[in-house]
């Protein structure tokens, strides 16, 4: 699955490389490399790979799952259409909360005690999932843990989720990207290296401009 996600991704050209022009992430991160995952919403082949591989996830690891919770806003989609295939209740939380109206974060119903699994779009620093997480456990859900597209398996995501006692299952990762990517020819074997050594330390900018 994480080798059919990751060639669905490059399938559909939402890996996107620009070394000399870097991608500023939502953590402020200047990256080497972006994946949108919105991209998968429009192409009906790597959607239902993607939403069949959620709603797998789920019944696997989080067979439990009272109500899925998607992230605003690129996990919102990915949560409606697996809770759907789950036939399972669905909301979202938002990044911040309304002024006007309900003044809502978290949208749709969440009884307290419930148990929730967070769908992610994508985990950099993971952030912005375990911020979600805190919101919802405020709230009184309990969480099972995270189903997620993609991760880039950066430390400070994995110390910050052990940190938090969270689980995340990711369909596919930034290790099964590169390496399906170099097998493909979409990069050169050389520039992996440079990839993954961003991955392991992103504050070194040394990968500015010297990848092909
Ligand atoms: O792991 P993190 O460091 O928190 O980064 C990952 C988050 O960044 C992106 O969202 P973005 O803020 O770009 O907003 P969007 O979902 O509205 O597109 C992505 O969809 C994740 O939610
Ligand atoms: O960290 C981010 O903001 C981020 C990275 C990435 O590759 N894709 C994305 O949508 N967001």
């Amino acid at each position: 699955m994480k080798v059919k996600i990751a060639k669905d991704l490059l399938k559909i050209k939402a890996v996107f490389l620009r070394p000399n022009e870097p991608f500023i992430w939502a953590s402020g991160i200047k990256s080497p490399i972006y994946c949108d995952n919105r991209l998968t919403l429009s192409d009906p082949e790597v959607r239902m790979d993607v939403e069949t591989g959620l709603a797998n996830i789920i019944k696997t690891h989080y067979p439990e799952a009272e109500v899925l919770m998607g992230t605003s806003t690129a996990g919102i989609a990915h949560a409606a259409i697996t809770a759907h295939l789950l036939n399972l209740p669905m909301g979202y939380v938002r990044s911040s909360a309304k002024d006007h109206g309900r003044k809502n974060k978290i949208e749709g119903k969440l009884i307290p005690g419930q148990k929730v699994v967070v769908v992610e779009d994508l985990i950099s620093t993971g952030g912005s999932a375990i911020e979600v997480v805190n919101v919802l456990k405020e709230a009184g859900a309990e969480i099972l843990g995270i189903a997620s597209i993609f991760t880039y398996g950066m430390k400070e995501s994995m110390d910050k989720l052990s940190k938090a006692n969270v689980k995340n299952i990711s369909l596919t990762d930034f290790d099964t990207i590169v390496e399906v990517a170099a097998k493909e020819k979409y990069i050169e074997e050389d520039d992996i290296k440079r990839l993954l050594s961003f991955r392991d330390n992103p504050s070194d900018e040394s990968w500015i401009g010297g990848i092909k």
